[in-house]
């Protein structure tokens, strides 16, 4: 090192190259000279061991030392904690060469590597050190700001490095324009001030980072004053972000909620200043609930404290919808930040930064302390939201179970159902599926009657449809006491998907919640519903009272249903009154008749099937009815089924009943006369008159004593007798192909043929007295006697209505009476003109009845409106009669009229 001048003073004068006089006036100009750099430096040094602040060392750095040196300006850097970088600390920014130049504010902002040959090197020597710009301008590692500095005019600089304890806290780094300004006296001047720079920097960092805490803490005591008038947790974060953004670079924030199972997590609370509202499926982003394993959220909540998670390094892919939408608005990075709590208080504050590295140590230690605040503040809030939902609960529940109270029928819960809904409003559609009777699926019992899709063909179908309870959502459910959240998304994703599931999804229902319907400890259904509800007290409340409603209905129904079978048996028992009254006995004692009574008694006791023929009135229902009272089958009524009353679609329902809906029309479920029947008699009257398509489905009956109800799914058994009765020759009818002939072999296991009246002439006496005993006891009109003549004129009638006619005929005359006894009767007429009497034989009266048709049908024989369809025979038949009558065509064409 070069020597100091005034003592190279004093060696030229100890080698005699100068006189005493110039010697002496150059050492007092040196001595001055070093009085004065003596002044400065004591000055200097004082005023730096008062400094405080920044501004004030730069100040008395630069005004000191530029007294004594030139230089343009000077930057004081310091080393990091880790001893990697240096960064910028203390500027002379008036003095500044590059203070217009746009790299100005990186520059300042950077981090420098140590390692480069140009700073370590300083920092590795105890004195300072300098470099001609010109000389290492173009040397690798150079820093970006030597070179900037050098483009606006800097030649020379000067490094001096900061110790304290032994350790190189930073440096000074002098510039100047001017080459050669760096002298000896300037090193040993800069030097010997360089360790009160040095503690003076280190004052002013540490309270630098006093203040800083003390700013910090004042930020986050006005952020918590602020979160202490919070009301709605909807405002929370904007109070929050306000404070937050001073201390925090981050763009935007969100605050996130578990659910009781700790499986999803969802948002609690959105950031109003969030740039993802911009996309269309913010909404939702907001809505959807994610699962806690998704590997993003998992990854922050495994760990204590705020976690910081590079963006970039998750696929994208396969990241939930809102990391999706917060990287597409630009983040990058986020901290997280999942406080420990009880599931349901479990809440997570995440904050956004668009770009990497944005969140250090101090970030995350200001997230941890305001992320606790911020919890306090939402518990208590959610403290005072429960106690007005509690309130809001009470009269909600209250004013449903009024009208649950007053719900009788399936219609009436569905509106009182549906009115609660939409005081709900975050329920977007409900659906209640009961189990059905086989204990293994379920159907659509009630339904949101209002939402949009309930036309569409799909959705109606699932409404239709039968769903197995085991398909691993439904029986969820019903194993569950809680609600259970399906998110159908992920419900898609399963090896075999429910049809409703389909339908949600198709629905765009995204999650829907399942909660179990029970009475008591009895699983008797589930609820579906999309909604946001997550105050269970409601939920379950409105669940209960729905269980126990829907019973209510079903147990109404049933109770309806019996009232109309109770309603059917009563006219069944009224017609059964009016019948014992005339069937109390059967009269007429002829033979003819005894064999019928021997035939009734032989079959009564049995479960044979009986088929009673006979022309009209003859007593066939009578004789029905006597079998039925007298066989194990009595205390039960006889059911009556007349099979040409009504019309042919009408009998199929009659007989086996319907289920509601099974057709136009069939508004209520049907009980059919076979299930009346069950453990009794069914009477089938005019079996003849049988549809085709029908007498399938009875010999199916009759043969396996089991059928279903029309649109019934169930097999219904039941244990019935049948007695069919026919004024029609089965046998003709089979060979015409007009009855089944494998039906007719079924019903015609005991034949029973009940004879004509005018085959019984011996009875009619006994019929006539009876008829009139009755109907003058009906009517009080006292007729006791029938004339002899009258008598005579009965028995000699044909009685082509058989005992019908003759009651008939019996009740006409008594009315029709003066005085006790019958002396008048009045006989009607034949279509011929004459008589009927028992002067002709029957052969006779055949073959005139015959030759009369044929001649009003203009000798026509077969086809529509031929003889043979008028008098309901086959034409075969009337041509075998006609050969046998000997009737020719002269007989009806010659006198046709
Ligand atoms: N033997 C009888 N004794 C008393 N009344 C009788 C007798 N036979 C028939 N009747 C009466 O005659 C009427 C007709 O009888 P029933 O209805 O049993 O005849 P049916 O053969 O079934 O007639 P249809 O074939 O027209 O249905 C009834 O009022 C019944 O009480």
């Amino acid at each position: 090192m070069e020597k100091p001048g005034f003592l190279k003073v004093i060696d030229d004068f100890e080698n005699q190259q100068t006189d005493k006089k110039s010697f002496l006036r150059t050492l007092k100009k040196h001595v001055n000279c070093y009085e004065k750099e003596k002044e400065v430096l004591l000055e200097l040094s004082n005023d730096i061991t008062k400094v405080r602040t920044k501004v004030d060392l730069i100040k008395v750095f630069s005004s000191g030392l530029k007294s004594l040196f030139y230089f343009t300006h000077a930057v004081v850097s310091l080393v990091d904690k880790e001893k990697q970088t240096y960064y910028p600390f203390l500027i002379d920014r008036e003095a500044l060469k590059i203070k217009h130049r746009d790299e100005l504010p990186s520059l300042l902002a950077s981090r420098f590597v140590l390692d480069d040959p140009f700073i370590s090197k300083a920092h590795g020597s105890d004195i300072p050190v300098s470099f001609l710009l010109d000389d290492i301008i173009n040397k690798p590692g150079i820093p970006g700001f030597l070179k900037v500095n050098y483009e606006c005019g800097i030649k020379e600089a000067m490094i001096v490095p900061l110790k304290s304890k032994m350790e190189t806290i930073g440096h000074v780094l002098v510039y100047s324009d001017r080459p050669g300004s760096f002298s000896d006296d300037f090193k040993a001047v800069i030097s010997m001030i360089s360790p009160q720079l040095s503690s003076a920097v280190s004052n002013i960092k540490i309270n630098e980072e006093i203040e800083f805490k003390e700013w910090v803490n004042e930020v986050l005591l006005d952020i918590s004053n602020n979160l202490v008038t919070v009301r709605h947790k909807k405002d929370l974060l904007t109070v929050v972000n306000a404070g937050l953004k001073k201390l925090v670079k981050f763009t935007h924030n969100v605050m996130t909620i578990v659910d009781k199972a700790e499986e999803y997590y969802s948002v609690y609370v959105t950031d109003p200043d969030s740039p993802t509202q911009k996309f269309p499926k913010y909404g939702e982003a907001v809505e959807l609930p994610n699962l806690v394993n998704d590997g993003i959220y998992d990854a922050a909540s495994d760990s204590e404290g705020p976690v910081v998670l590079d963006m970039t390094l998750f696929d994208l892919d396969k990241a939930p919808l809102w990391f999706k939408l917060n990287y597409a608005a630009g983040a990058r990075e986020m901290v997280v930040n999942i406080l420990p709590g009880k599931a349901e208080h479990k809440l997570g504050l995440i904050l956004f930064a668009d770009k990497k590295g944005a969140f250090d140590a101090a970030a995350l230690n200001i997230v941890e302390r305001i992320s606790s605040q911020l919890f306090t503040a939402a518990s208590n809030i959610a403290a005072n939201e429960e106690i007005a939902n509690k309130e809001k609960e009470k009269s909600f529940l209250l004013d449903f179970s009024h009208d649950i109270a007053a719900v009788r029928s399936k219609h009436d819960l569905s509106a009182a159902v549906e009115r609660a809904v939409k005081k709900l409003s975050s329920v977007k559609g409900y659906t209640v599926r009961l189990i059905n009777c086989d204990g293994a699926t379920t159907s659509t019992y009630i339904y949101d009657s209002t939402n949009t899709f309930k036309d569409d063909p799909e959705f109606r179908q699932m409404i239709a449809a039968k769903f197995p309870i085991k398909d691993g959502i439904q029986d969820k459910v019903l194993s569950n006491t809680e609600p259970v959240l399906f998110i159908t998304n992920e419900e898609m994703r399963r090896a075999v998907v429910p049809q409703y599931v389909r339908t949600w999804s198709d629905m765009g229902l995204r999650k829907m919640l399942g909660v179990a319907l029970r009475t008591g400890n009895k699983d008797i259904g589930v609820l579906f519903m999309e909604t946001d509800i997550v105050n269970l007290p409601i939920l379950k409340g409105i669940c209960a009272q729905i269980s126990t409603a829907i019973s209510n209905v079903l147990v109404n129904e049933q109770l309806i249903t019996y009232k109309s079978m109770l309603e059917v048996e009563n006219d069944h028992l009224k017609e059964q009154i009016n019948t014992i009254y005339n069937a109390a006995e059967i009269v007429g004692n002829g033979p003819e008749m005894q064999q019928v009574y021997h035939l009734m008694s032989i079959v009564a006791k049995t479960n044979s099937t009986v088929l009673l023929t006979g022309e009209t009135g003859t007593g066939k229902e009578l004789a029905a009815r006597g079998i039925h009272k007298s066989s194990p089958r009595k205390d039960k009524l006889m059911i009556k089924v007349n099979c040409a009353a009504l019309p042919a679609n009408l009998i199929e329902s009659e007989l086996f009943g319907h289920e509601r809906g099974a057709f136009t029309g069939a508004v209520e479920r049907r009980i059919g006369k076979f299930e009346q029947a069950h453990n009794s008699t069914l009477f089938l009257d005019e079996i003849g008159e049988l549809p085709l398509e029908l007498q399938v489905k009875l010999l199916r009956v009759i043969q396996e004593r089991e059928f279903e109800r029309i649109g019934g799914k169930t097999t219904i058994k039941v244990d019935v007798r049948i007695i069919a009765a026919t004024n029609r020759n089965l046998e003709e009818e089979v060979n015409a192909g007009r009855f089944r002939a494998d039906l007719y072999y079924r019903l015609n296991v005991f034949p029973i043929s009940l004879p004509p009246l005018r085959n019984r002439i011996e009875d009619i006496a006994q019929l006539a007295n009876y008829f009139l005993a009755r109907h003058s006891k009906n009517t009080g009109i006292k007729v006791t006697a029938i004339s002899s003549k009258v008598m005579q004129e009965l028995k000699s009638y044909l009685w082509p209505g058989n005992v019908r006619e003759l009651e008939h005929l019996l009740e006409r005359s008594v009315l029709l009476t003066n005085g006790s006894t019958l002396r008048e009767i009045y006989l009607p007429k034949t279509r011929f003109g004459k008589d009927l009497s028992v002067n002709q034989t029957l052969e006779e009266i055949e073959r005139a009845h015959i030759i009369q048709t044929l001649k009003i049908c203009g000798g026509k024989i077969a086809g529509s409106g031929g003889a043979a369809d008028v008098l309901g025979t086959p034409s075969t038949t009337l041509h075998a009669k006609m050969k046998k009558l000997k009737i020719s065509k002269t007989d009806y064409l010659s006198q046709a009229s």
